[in-house]
């Protein structure tokens, strides 16, 4: 049964307000977007984990799927009455149903991140059997291997990560790097979130995968150094935590830091100098990983 996307052009004091009038209406699904998504004035907005994005566009489409009992032009007369402004320009498209599990699936395709390394869906026959395969969904966690962040941290791991060496994840989200390290031979590896879901998402991957593998909430992880402490965070809270995470690294041993974008490069270096020497860098997309030596 086909249906119908209402889609509204506002600013972004009523955005908002919309919205919540379309969900309050009925509408099965209501997303705001960016009015200029795919032109050059296109405007990306990133949000810290944990708090709220607190920007708007100045120029939104405000998207709803509406019931076929709903009639377009009566609701968004009423929503933008709710929202206290005059009737806004709107166009009406149909959308035809569609199979959407297999479109979704479609769109998440093995990645290869090595020479040896692939992540590979579970509904997805492994591109090389003989590679080291991450079998992973995309699920409520971060980490799927679709961020250059991700990938850059498992090529990290794939290049530096030496045998029986112990790891911890921190910031683990779906449990990609602590799997992926666990696969190419670490020895006790332990993954740490301050997301529940992520535990969730973490253990059930790891089984996935046949590793054992501890996940904890901050709070629950267990005391001690590793060899190897791998963080795909963000700047912000990588500079909260640098001094908790250097406490986490042995003397000697490494420390792999991500989520970081290029011009962010000076200032995370100069807040972990005090611990680390923090030689190398690799960039993808805008974004960085940065590795160096706890002293000694
Ligand atoms: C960008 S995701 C990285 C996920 C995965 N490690 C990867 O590389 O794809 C960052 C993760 O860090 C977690 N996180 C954010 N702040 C944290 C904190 N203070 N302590 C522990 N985890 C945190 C988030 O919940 C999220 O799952």
């Amino acid at each position: 049964m086909p249906w119908t996307e209402l889609r509204i052009t506002t600013d972004s004091t009523h955005a908002e307000a919309l919205s919540d009038a379309l969900f309050a209406l009925g509408a099965l699904s209501v997303s705001i977007e960016d009015a200029a998504a795919g032109t050059q004035d296109e405007q990306p907005i990133f949000g810290e984990p944990g708090e709220p994005v607190d920007q708007m566009w100045a120029h939104s489409v405000v998207v709803a799927h509406l019931d076929e009992d709903m009639d377009p032009a009566l609701t968004a007369a009423a929503a933008a009455n709710a929202a206290g402004i005059g009737v806004p320009r709107y166009e009406t498209v149909t959308v035809q149903e569609q199979d959407w599990v297999r479109l979704t699936q479609a769109q998440f395709e093995p990645i290869r991140i090595s020479q040896r390394l692939w992540i590979t869906p579970t509904w997805h026959t492994a591109p090389d059997p003989d590679a080291i395969n991450i079998v992973l969904d995309p699920g409520l966690a971060f980490g799927t291997g679709s961020h250059p962040t991700t990938r850059l941290c498992l090529q990290w791991l794939d290049a530096h990560l030496h045998r029986d060496e112990r790891v911890l994840d921190y910031g683990c989200g779906s449990g990609i790097l602590a799997i992926a390290a666990s696969k190419l031979g670490a020895g006790a590896t332990h993954g740490v979130d301050i997301d529940p879901q992520a535990m969730l998402a973490s253990r059930q991957n790891a089984e996935q995968n046949g590793v054992g593998i501890g996940f904890f909430l901050p709070d629950a992880a267990p005391a001690g150094e590793y060899d190897v402490v791998i963080a795909n965070i963000l700047t912000n809270p990588l500079k909260a935590l640098a001094p908790m995470l250097a406490g986490r690294v042995r003397p000697g041993g490494r420390i792999a830091l991500s989520g970081i974008l290029a011009e962010q490069e000076t200032e995370i270096r100069a807040h972990y100098a005090q611990w680390f020497s923090l030689a190398d860098s690799a960039q993808e997309e805008g974004w960085i990983c940065l590795w160096g030596t706890r002293h000694g």
